[in-house]
């Protein structure tokens, strides 16, 4: 590398002017003081949650809303209050993206009583779900889980165990008050919900409306006020990453686009965000419908994508096998059951060919662009 480049590269890792006076305010993960108009949400959830600080056994609730559109925010803010207000309610907030068997999913409401996780190995469900049911019933205290992304469950077909664990716990463990907010993105699971687990959940709908143009504009503003220090971008820029927002349907892609811009005006050492920047980000990021599927896809989930994509044409099942078998030693029936969740998701066709052992070969067909696919992030 030529001297005048390393020198480049140096002074943008070591150059200490920063544009961002909170860079955390970018993050997924991040829950903003300033939550807007999401108030009539906050009340229906606090009303479900209301009968456990007396007594009484919570609501069950059913959270519907497009991507982005404040749920999980909505649920780690109402959980907060309670929290902070009393102790005879346990508030478990759980990612089933990352949580699908029964014992992940009670180990987390473990850990949320006890402070620490049950021990991996040599201790069966049953002893975990008794002890976490006698503390309640001892403690007189209620539960109210949150299953957030709960579609995920129904993939390991595991949705109704989960619900039938929680919800009729008091069938066994006298005086025990549990209740479940389940969270949905995809209206369509709505119906998957109906036929995926049978009538111990009868929920109350809690709607997340998309957010208007004025709305999105606001939260932007807002979060480019707590994370950029003043000036760094301009009512003009920012009316530009709303539309693009808006065209994407995800507030997400907005606050990361904000993100993304900062960083490169960094590295220019800029002291404002300009508009080559927003071209640039703009650029640099794949198409937002598949960046939000892909991100909730598992790593096995992913390295079938990446295999597919890397492939260059369309591939057989038989001949992708081999190769993702080889790199994650997975089995076939999970790479089937891989086959057919991506398949839902519209992320791959499958078509037969009349060929092959039995006279049915499989070949898997991409719905997105290779080049696509290797923008987002993650891979
Ligand atoms: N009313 C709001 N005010 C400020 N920020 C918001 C608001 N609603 C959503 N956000 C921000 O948008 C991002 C996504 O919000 P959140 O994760 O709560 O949405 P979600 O509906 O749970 O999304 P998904 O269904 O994709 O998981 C977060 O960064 C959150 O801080």
């Amino acid at each position: 590398m030529k001297g005048d480049k390393r020198r480049d590269i140096r002074d943008i890792l070591l150059h200490d002017e920063t544009l961002f006076r909170n860079m955390n305010a970018f993050d997924p993960d991040y829950v903003p003081e300033n939550y807007r108009y999401r108030e009539s949400q906050m009340e229906a959830l606090a009303v479900c949650i209301r009968p456990a600080l007396r007594n009484g056994r919570p609501v069950n609730a059913v959270i519907l809303g497009s991507c982005a559109t404040g749920k999980t925010t909505a649920i780690k803010k109402i959980f907060e209050m309670v929290e902070s207000t009393s102790e005879g309610v346990v508030c478990c907030y759980i990612n089933c993206q990352l949580h699908t068997t029964r014992f992940g999913i009670f180990s987390q409401i473990y850990s949320k009583i006890f402070g620490h996780q049950p021990p991996e190995t040599g201790v069966p469900f049953s002893r975990i779900y008794q002890t976490i049911m006698q503390h309640l019933a001892s403690e007189k205290r209620a539960l109210v889980v949150a299953l957030d992304d709960i579609n995920h469950l129904f993939y390991s077909k595991n949705a109704n165990k989960v619900l039938y664990d929680i919800l009729r716990a008091h069938e066994v463990f006298e005086g025990v008050r549990t209740g479940v907010f389940a969270v949905l993105s995809d209206i369509e699971f709505r119906y998957a919900l109906d036929k995926n687990v049978d009538s111990i959940f009868i929920p109350q709908e809690i709607v997340f409306p998309p957010y208007t143009r004025e709305e999105v504009f606001n939260i932007l503003r807002d979060r480019v006020r707590v994370g950029f220090y003043p000036g760094v971008i301009s009512d003009e820029l920012l009316e530009r990453i709303t539309d693009h927002t808006m065209d994407t349907g995800d507030l997400r892609y907005g606050i990361d686009l904000l993100r993304v811009c900062g960083n490169l005006a960094e590295a220019d050492a800029s002291p404002v965000i300009g508009e080559e920047h927003l071209e640039r980000a703009l650029k640099s990021t794949g198409p937002v419908n598949l960046i939000h599927t892909v991100r909730t896809l598992n790593e096995n989930e992913r390295e079938f994508l990446r295999i597919l994509a890397d492939a260059g044409e369309d591939m057989t099942a038989g001949a992708l096998y081999e190769l993702f078998r080889e790199s994650t030693g997975s089995s076939y029936s999970s790479f089937n059951r891989i086959i057919e969740k991506l398949e839902f998701l519209r992320l791959i066709d499958t078509r037969l060919t009349g060929k092959g052992v039995r006279g049915n070969s499989r070949i898997l067909i991409p719905r997105f662009s290779r080049e696509d696919l290797r923008r987002c992030p993650g891979f």
